[in-house]
C-alpha cells in the first residue's frame, strides 16, 4: 500500500511548523517546494496526492493557469490565505477547486481534513490505481509491460536496424501498425517519411496511380503530376497494410517493385528507383492466403524476408487492465477528468475475450468515458461478444442527453466493428457507407485520440 504524498507551499515558517506536525500529517510523505519553480510546475512534475498552498494573492494569471491545469483534475487543493477578499480565489472555490481556510488558522480541523484525505486515499489505493496516470512500459508508439510485449520489443529492436523486408502478422486491432511505426522510428531510416497505404482500400481504376504516381495528362483527370506512395516514401519506410486484401492480379505489380526496385509513373517516360524499406501486415495466416489463392507465394517470400507475429491481446495477461487503465488516464489528461473504473468492471474488462484486441478495447473505453459521469460502471463499456449483439433486437435506443452527433456516429461505427470482428467489408456495408468512408472515418477518429497519448521523437 503506497502512502500519500503532501505538497506544501507556504510562506510563513512558524505555520509549516505547526502543519507538518499535525496528527493528520502524518499519514504522508511530505514534499516541500523549492523556491527556483514555480509550485504548479512542482504540482504538475511530481506524484502529488494533496496540496496545502498559501496564497497571500491569487493574480488572474495564477488563476487561469491553475483552471487549466491537469494538477485540478486529481489534487486535493487547500489554500491558506489572509482573509483579504481575491475574487479569484473565491472564482477557484465556486469551482469546487478544495477548501479554504482563512487566517488565523484552525489547526484542528486542518488536521481532520488531512487526516479524511489520508484515509481515503489510502484505502483506495490498494485496488484502485491514479486514474491519470498509466503504468505501462512503452517502446516506440507501443504499450504494455508484459512478457510477450517485451519480446516483440526485442524483435523490433534487432529487425529495424536492417534493410529487411518485415511481414507483421496478427489479428485485427492487434496493433500491427504501431508495430511498422515503431520499426520506422528506431530504424536508421527515421528522419525519412513513414508512409502508410491500406492495400484493402486501393480503388481498382487507381491502383497504380496510387502506387507508383502518374504525370499531368496520363488520363482524364490528371490535372497535374501526383507523386506514388513509392516515391512519397522516399529514403524511409512505405508500410503495405492489409496486403493480402490487395486483388491477386494487382499484386503482381508489387512483386516487380521488390523484385528490381524499379517503377514508372503512369503516362511517365522514365522508369524510376525506389530507396524504401517495405513492411507489410496481413490479419490472415499467410499460408492459409496462399492456399486460398488470395496471396501470391512469391510475393510473400519477397515481403516476408523478415516475419513478426503481434500476440493477441488475450495473450498478454496484465496488459489487458494496464491498457484500459491507460486509455482511461490519458482522456482524463486531456478533458481534465478523473473518471475511473469500478470492482466490476474491471473484472468484466479482465474477463472479456477481446476479439477486436486493443482496437475493442480502446473503443469500449473510449465510449464508456463518454457514457459514464464519473464511476465506469459494467453497463458503461457494453460489452457484448458478437453472438450476443447479433441476436439483440433493439426496441429502443437511449441517447444520453446532451451527447453529440459525431460521438454518436462513433459509437455506431465501433459497435459495428465489434459484430463483424474487425472486418472492415463487412463494417461498412452493414453501416451502408463505403469502405473508403469508414477508413476515412477510423482514421480521423484515431488521428483524435492518438493526439492526446504520447508520441516518440
Ligand atoms: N500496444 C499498444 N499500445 C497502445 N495502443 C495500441 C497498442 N496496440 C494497438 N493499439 C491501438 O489500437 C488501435 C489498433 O491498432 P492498429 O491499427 O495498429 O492495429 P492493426 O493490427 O494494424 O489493425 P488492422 O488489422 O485492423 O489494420 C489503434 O488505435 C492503436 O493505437
Amino acid at each position: 500500500m503506497t502512502r500519500p504524498t503532501l505538497f506544501y507551499h507556504l510562506h510563513d515558517i512558524g505555520t509549516e511548523q505547526a502543519l507538518i506536525q499535525l496528527e493528520g500529517a502524518k499519514e504522508f510523505n511530505k514534499l516541500r517546494s523549492v523556491d527556483d519553480m514555480s509550485w504548479l510546475a512542482q504540482l504538475e512534475s511530481n506524484r502529488i496526492d494533496v496540496a496545502i498552498i498559501e496564497l497571500p494573492r491569487l493574480s488572474h494569471e495564477d488563476y487561469l493557469s491553475l483552471i487549466e491545469s491537469a494538477a485540478m483534475t486529481h489534487i486535493e487543493f487547500i489554500f491558506l490565505s489572509d482573509g483579504q477578499p481575491n475574487p479569484h480565489l473565491d472564482k477557484l472555490m465556486s469551482q469546487c477547486a478544495g477548501y479554504h481556510f482563512r487566517q488565523p488558522y484552525d489547526m484542528a480541523l486542518i488536521s481532520d481534513t488531512l487526516a479524511e484525505f489520508a484515509q481515503y486515499l489510502v484505502s483506495t489505493s490498494a485496488h484502485r490505481p491514479r486514474p491519470f496516470s498509466s503504468e505501462l512500459d512503452q517502446y516506440g508508439v507501443l504499450v504494455g509491460s508484459s512478457g510477450a510485449m517485451h519480446k516483440l520489443y526485442r524483435t523490433i529492436r534487432r529487425v529495424s536496424v536492417t534493410d529487411s523486408n518485415v511481414l507483421i502478422i496478427g489479428e485485427s486491432g492487434a496493433g500491427k501498425e504501431l508495430v511498422a511505426n515503431t520499426i520506422h522510428l528506431a530504424s536508421p531510416r527515421v528522419n525519412a517519411p513513414f508512409i502508410a497505404i491500406n492495400c484493402g482500400a486501393l480503388s481498382p481504376e487507381l491502383v497504380d496511380s496510387e502506387l507508383f504516381g502518374h504525370v499531368k495528362g496520363a488520363f482524364t483527370g490528371a490535372n497535374r503530376d501526383h507523386k506514388g506512395v513509392f516515391e512519397q516514401a522516399e529514403g524511409g519506410t512505405l508500410f503495405l497494410d492489409e496486403v493480402t486484401e490487395m486483388p491477386i492480379e494487382h499484386q503482381v505489380k508489387l512483386l516487380r517493385v521488390l523484385e528490381n526496385s524499379e517503377y514508372r509513373p503512369v503516362g511517365g517516360a522514365k522508369v524510376q528507383l525506389a530507396n524504401v524499406r517495405i513492411v507489410a501486415a496481413t490479419n490472415r495466416d499467410p499460408i492459409a492466403a496462399i492456399e486460398e489463392g488470395l496471396f501470391r507465394e512469391d510475393l510473400y517470400f519477397r515481403l516476408a524476408q523478415f516475419p513478426i507475429r503481434v500476440p493477441p491481446l488475450r495473450e498478454r495477461g496484465d496488459d489487458i487492465i494496464g491498457l484500459a487503465r491507460h486509455f482511461l488516464a490519458y482522456r482524463n489528461v486531456a478533458e481534465k477528468q478523473s473518471k475511473y473504473f469500478t470492482d466490476a468492471s474491471i473484472q468484466l474488462i479482465s474477463a472479456h475475450p477481446w476479439c477486436g484486441n486493443v482496437r475493442e478495447l480502446k473503443h469500449a473505453i473510449e465510449r464508456a468515458y463518454i457514457l459514464a459521469d464519473q464511476e465506469i460502471l459494467p453497463s458503461h463499456l457494453q460489452l457484448t461478444t458478437a453472438s450476443e449483439t447479433n441476436s439483440l433486437e433493439v426496441e429502443h435506443v437511449v441517447i444520453p442527453q446532451g451527447m453529440r452527433l459525431d460521438d454518436l456516429e462513433r459509437i455506431a461505427i465501433y459497435q459495428a466493428l465489434e459484430t463483424t470482428q474487425g472486418n472492415k467489408t463487412d463494417t461498412a456495408e452493414q453501416l451502408g457507407i463505403s469502405v473508403k468512408t469508414l477508413y476515412n472515418k477510423l482514421s480521423k477518429y484515431e488521428q483524435q485520440v492518438e493526439s492526446d497519448e504520447p508520441t516518440v521523437e
